[in-house]
């Protein structure tokens, strides 16, 4: 049995932790699959840890189109969200044609994009046409140029602007979330307030569920690992092991735990 939307609210409401990691091939996705994961992210981070560039903004719509296929070929139930990378993404016209190829060719169940009050208009147009879309905010890699990796919602009026554009994703037809390095207050408000799931990376153990890159957690990243991140292959004797600890660790609230953040 796959998983379905359905299932992934119904989780949010019950707050049982919904766990999620990126794939970018066929064998981990099978293997990330196969270890009970909720759902499955095509990730543009695969521009870093895959293609070995230092951002995610040189990874183009045909790359995540190849990368979703073979996760879809060896992904047995999990549920697939696929990035629209950078500059794909820039008109509703573009989002639609972009979002179209990922679930035409590439087989996705949903489509991911980066920003807030920017991507409401596409968020509404993709939504009335079924696609669910899941919004992305706090910290946006495809932003990096213009602001940095750092911690967002800090102050009172930026953490105010967070939870109005979350609030404003879900009125726009959004069906999930991610926060991404968001302080784990902030990331709790926005959580209890919505009824979609809402996905965390580094912003604490309050959300609905979590995301970490699997090159990370596999402790096979290339430098410096995000400080939200962990290694389990520290505490596991196969790749398989790291992953049934990973899921088990987000069932139980273990991770994350409070070092689990960036300043
Ligand atoms: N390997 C990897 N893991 C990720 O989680 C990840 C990617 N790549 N690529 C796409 C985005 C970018 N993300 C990132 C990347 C870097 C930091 C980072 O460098 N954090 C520093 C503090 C930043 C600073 O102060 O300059 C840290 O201490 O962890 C955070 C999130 C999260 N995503
Ligand atoms: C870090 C997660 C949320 C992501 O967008 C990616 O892997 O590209
Ligand atoms: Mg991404």
């Amino acid at each position: 049995m796959s998983v379905t939307l359905s299932k992934l609210k119904k989780m949010h409401q019950a707050k049982q932790k919904i766990v999620c990691l990126t794939a970018y091939d066929a064998s981990f996705a099978h293997w990330v699959s196969a270890a009970g994961v909720e759902v499955i992210l095509v990730g543009d981070s695969l521009g870093m840890v895959v293609q070995g560039h230092a951002t995610t903004l040189p990874v183009t719509l045909d790359e995540m189109v190849y990368h979703t296929q073979m996760v879809q070929r060896g992904n047995e139930q999990a549920w697939c969200i696929a990035d629209l990378p950078f500059m794909s993404d820039t008109t509703i016209e573009q989002t639609m044609q972009s979002a179209a190829r990922l679930m035409k060719e590439g087989g996705a169940n949903m489509v991911k994009l980066e920003g807030g009050v920017r991507v409401l208009q596409s968020v509404s147009a993709l939504s009335a046409l079924g696609i669910p879309v899941c919004g992305h905010l706090g910290l946006l890699p495809q932003s990096v140029e213009k602001y940095g990796y750092k911690v967002q919602g800090k102050d009172s009026v930026s953490a105010k602007q967070l939870v109005n554009e979350a609030v404003a994703l879900q009125d726009s037809g959004a069906e999930m979330l991610v926060l991404e390095c968001v302080p784990a207050e902030l990331a709790r408000e926005i959580t209890d307030l919505l009824n979609i799931p809402v996905i965390g990376i580094g912003s604490g153990k309050n959300t609905s569920g979590q995301v970490l890159v699997l090159n990370d957690m596999l402790g096979i990243t290339v430098g410096k690992s995000p400080k939200f991140s962990k290694n389990f292959m520290l505490q596991s004797t196969s790749i398989q092991d790291a992953l049934a600890h990973y899921v088990s660790e987000v069932k139980a609230e273990i991770f994350p735990s409070d070092t689990h953040v960036i300043a």
